[in-house]
């Protein structure tokens, strides 16, 4: 019976791997095929997506095995406990609770050394992330973390112990719950909290903001960063911008939720890969916040697809474009004033080269760089580098 079951679960699994054609995101194209795959329940579709999700996780190793070995490797080395592994390879089965680390020995001693091809050009590391925490890492299943308005969060908190949800609350306004779990299904909390990354909700805590200051959200996509500026300070005069009319809607959206108005902040769209001194009219900003489009790396724990889909020529594309926003914003910075640089990539091109950039070419003062390394949190890892104008 169980045979049977786990049968099933594995020829469902590379059914869809074989439709996959990595054009898109991963989540995409899973709701795409379970509206074609009606007859595939719930149990089905969630153990699906776990192994789809845990067999991209081993990124670009074991590139040699058929599809079936791999999800029982990925399942041993993802889960606490797994069918398949009981089915196909009882020997591990009594090991499965142990720690990534000792269940990566496991692996090595039955097919050798593979976790450094697991990640795509470690060579490029930023050298502050420490691979031997962050590789096993790739095998946890990020958290899910909110960010709970200021003056919301005594609420919030008394509304999740009540429906006794399981949730950590790790200090001011972030909470933390396990990995999966649906937070929107918490009705009475709607409009209080924003789904934000833990190490994204620490790209603020250097900030200095005061009333009155003009800030510039320069890649603001639906104003998750934006957001987080409103609540530390809501009287700033705050402008957003991004290349593309769709995600500023989804901005206005989302800004309305959290409870916004229209007149609270002005918006544009502008294309910072070129120079765009004839549409700012010679706007001056106190602060301007480059959240850089960039490979994306340090969430690839939440997209494991990425890892064997990333090509290390578009790292070229991405640090280009970089160099270009930093330079084509500085004009609208004024003397004195902070430019915040962020990316979600763990690449030292992306981050510690962009910052040379910044302070050689570009003539800005470093006062502070970071490394948010969200492999200690089941986070994302993510870099800051604070500048100010002379
Ligand atoms: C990392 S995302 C920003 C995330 C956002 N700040 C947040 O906290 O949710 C980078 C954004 O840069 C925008 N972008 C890409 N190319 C751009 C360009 N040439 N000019 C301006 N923005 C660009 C993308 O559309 C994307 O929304």
């Amino acid at each position: 019976m169980l045979e049977k079951r786990v049968m099933h679960q594995i020829r469902n699994a590379v059914k869809a791997l074989e439709g996959y054609q990595n054009a898109e995101p991963l989540s995409r194209f899973l709701t795409k095929f379970y509206k074609s795959n009606r007859q595939m329940g719930s149990t089905d579709r969630r153990v699906t997506s776990r192994l789809c999700y845990n067999y991209f996780r081993l990124g670009r190793a074991f590139t040699d095995l058929a599809v079936e070995e791999k999800l029982v490797v990925a399942e041993f080395l993802c889960e606490q406990q797994s069918d398949i592994v009981a089915v196909h390879y009882p020997a591990w089965n009594s090991e499965i609770t142990q720690s990534v680390t000792a269940k990566i020995a496991l692996v090595e001693e039955r097919y050798g050394k593979f976790i450094h091809e697991v990640f795509p050009e470690r060579s490029q590391l930023s050298s502050e992330i420490d691979t031997s925490e962050f590789l096993p890492s790739l095998f946890v299943q990020p958290k899910l973390f909110i960010r709970v308005k200021r003056e919301k969060l005594p609420e919030v908190l008394r509304i999740l112990e009540r429906a006794e949800v399981v949730h950590e609350h790790l200090g001011e306004q972030t909470i933390a719950f396990p990995n999966g779990f649906n937070v929107a299904s918490i009705r009475k909390i709607d409009g209080m909290y924003e789904v934000q990354d833990l190490s994204s909700q620490k790209t603020q805590s250097d900030l200095r903001l005061q009333a009155g200051e003009k800030w510039w959200d320069c890649c603001a996509a639906s104003g998750g960063k934006s957001l987080m500026l409103l609540d530390r300070c809501p009287d700033i005069q705050l402008l957003v911008s991004d290349v593309r009319f769709t995600i500023l809607r989804n901005l206005e959206e989302r800004f309305q939720q959290a409870g916004f108005r229209p007149t609270d902040y002005r918006q544009k769209i502008l294309d910072l890969s070129k120079p765009v001194t004839y549409l700012m009219q010679g706007e001056q900003f106190d602060g301007i916040l480059v959240d850089a489009p960039c490979s994306g790396s340090g969430t690839w724990g939440r997209t494991p697809e990425m890892m064997a889909q990333f090509d290390p020529k578009s790292l070229t594309r991405f640090t280009d474009l970089q160099r270009n926003i930093t330079k084509n914003v500085l004009p609208f910075l004024k003397s004195g004033g902070q430019l915040i640089y962020i990316t979600c990539s763990i690449f030292a091109d992306e981050n510690e080269a962009i910052t040379d950039y910044i302070q050689e070419d570009l003539g800005l003062k470093l006062i502070k760089q970071e490394h948010l390394l969200g492999y200690h949190d089941q986070a994302d890892s993510m870099y800051i580098a604070h500048f100010q104008k002379s």
